[in-house]
């Protein structure tokens, strides 16, 4: 037998929920025969995929090594884990969850400090003041790093933080942090404030694949099928189905409705008897469904999709690219 293919993904907490809840409306079963505790899965009717259930930033180094094929982890784990991270990996898609800004926050008590412009200034007076560098409490060194450089800002010292970060200023361990934050609450709790221009990465969960995995073309086959369900269900979720029948439709009004309302038509105009399937963004439906009235259609009918399978492939064509053949 050779070599299983190796999915990557989240072993505990939301990213888990959502990475689970992603791939089964895919179509595609996640399921571990040993139970929560089992960090060894497999994907139903995929026999040679193995399931790897790892913590996400562990996930961002195993990808990097080439130890998985592909992978589900914050954007923000691999820009901060891995070094060159574009040759090595490539971000396939954001997957809609795991949303979270990396930010520089500094003490609400700091009011003329609101831009990176300002940060460098009382870095500076801060250093003559006391001798000592600044501190920034971040488990993001290297992404804290190159943010400050390019900022022109020399004078701080990191101090590396494992978790709670944003207790480090009142803790007297740091002046400011850098760390991620979703709704905010966690630093206004803590009297921090993102300056103005302070955001470092605006991440979210993404499929990621490796560079380094060994592409063997039975690998290459699953990764196609994988990306097959994934862009079969992002397609059906972009669009409703509309059906409807009316003698007046012709390709000027199907001209008409793809310019005003982002619509498509997957097997061409009408039929003979004048029946006719579109596909619609969710948000244009009520105004597609009058305006297919104001031109005659007595009845208009809308469905939800659940898989729209095209020739073309996107997501493995974007795999295919970043491999080389
Ligand atoms: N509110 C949030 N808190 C923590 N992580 C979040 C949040 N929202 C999104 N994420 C994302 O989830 C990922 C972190 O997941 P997780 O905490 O499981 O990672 P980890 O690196 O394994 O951390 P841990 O040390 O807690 O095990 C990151 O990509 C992060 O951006
Ligand atoms: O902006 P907010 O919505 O407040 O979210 C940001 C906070 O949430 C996370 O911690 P979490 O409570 O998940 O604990 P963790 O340290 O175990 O990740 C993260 O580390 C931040 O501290
Ligand atoms: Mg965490």
């Amino acid at each position: 037998m050779s070599a299983p293919f190796v999915l990557a993904v989240p072993s505990k907490g939301r990213l888990q929920e959502n990475t689970e809840a992603f791939f089964a409306r895919a179509g595609l079963k996640l399921s571990k025969a040993g139970g929560a505790r089992d960090y060894r899965g497999t994907i139903a009717g995929l026999d040679n995929v193995e399931v790897a259930y790892l913590s996400a930033s562990e996930i961002a180094s195993q990808l990097a090594r080439g130890f998985a094929h592909l992978g589900v982890t914050g954007e923000d784990l691999v820009r901060e884990n891995i070094a060159d991270a574009d040759k090595r990996v490539s971000l396939i898609e954001g997957l809609g969850f795991g949303y979270a800004d990396v930010v520089v926050a500094v003490p609400q008590a700091w009011i003329d400090v609101r831009t990176m412009a300002d940060l460098d200034d009382v870095t500076t007076g801060f250093r003559e003041q006391h001798h000592m560098r600044m501190r920034v409490a971040t488990k993001f060194v290297n992404l804290t790093r190159g943010f400050f450089q390019a900022h022109g800002i020399t004078d701080y010292r990191i101090v590396e933080s494992a978790g709670a970060t944003e207790g480090a200023p009142a803790a007297g361990s740091a002046e400011l942090i850098v760390d991620i934050t979703t709704t905010g609450a966690t630093l206004a709790a803590n009297g921090l404030r993102v300056l103005d221009d302070g955001t470092i990465l605006r991440s979210q969960a993404n499929l990621v694949a490796s560079k380094g995995a060994d592409w063997s073309p039975q690998a290459r086959e699953t990764a196609r099928v994988i990306l097959d369900h994934i862009a079969a269900r992002a397609r059906a979720n972009k669009y409703r189905e509309v059906r409807t029948r009316f003698r007046q439709c012709d390709a000027a009004l199907l001209g008409e409705a793809h310019s005003r309302y982002g619509v498509e038509a997957p097997f061409g105009g009408p039929t003979s008897s004048g029946m006719l399937t579109l596909h619609c963004p969710p948000g244009q439906l009520y105004a597609l469904a009058s305006f297919l009235r104001e031109h005659g259609a007595e009845t208009v009918s809308v469905v939800s999709l659940d898989y729209v399978f095209d020739r073309e492939n996107p997501l493995f064509a974007k795999l295919e690219a970043f491999l080389g053949q």
